[in-house]
């Protein structure tokens, strides 16, 4: 199998990188955009909608390296508004059970395509 992970059930890449490359027994997942690739539109204007959509990507890249995210060890989740903490959060318990993993959340000033929330990971295989 290419160490290279591309699958239709997430946005295709704007630009040149991967959805995810695995390297070291680690899946790492290129930073998700809250794109439905159904449509390649955003998921919703707001950052719990967008959240949502950018771990439902997430989780269709990792189930396309065979794993998921259950096997997730560290998360990144990029905001533009961090007044959403809570909202994201929120939406963000859905997606994981305990033991949780590890995770770094910081606001930027833009994200690409005027998204509210990008999210990156490390999973495990
Ligand atoms: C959307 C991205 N992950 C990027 O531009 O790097």
């Amino acid at each position: 199998m290419s160490d290279t992970i591309a699958t239709d059930k997430a946005p295709a890449a704007i630009g040149p990188y991967a959805q995810a490359r695995v390297a070291g027994g680690l899946l790492f997942v290129s930073g998700q955009l809250p794109i439905d690739p159904a449509t390649g539109a955003f998921a919703g204007p707001d950052a719990p909608t967008q959240a949502a959509r950018s771990l439902t990507n997430i989780a269709a890249i990792a189930e396309a390296a065979g794993t998921s995210l259950a096997k997730a060890v560290k998360m990144t989740v990029y905001v533009t508004d961090l007044t959403q903490f809570k909202a994201v959060n929120e939406v963000y318990a859905g997606f994981f059970q305990a033991p949780f993993p590890a995770r770094s959340t910081v606001e930027v000033s833009a994200l690409p395509l005027g998204a509210s929330v990008e999210i990156d990971a490390v999973i495990a295989l």
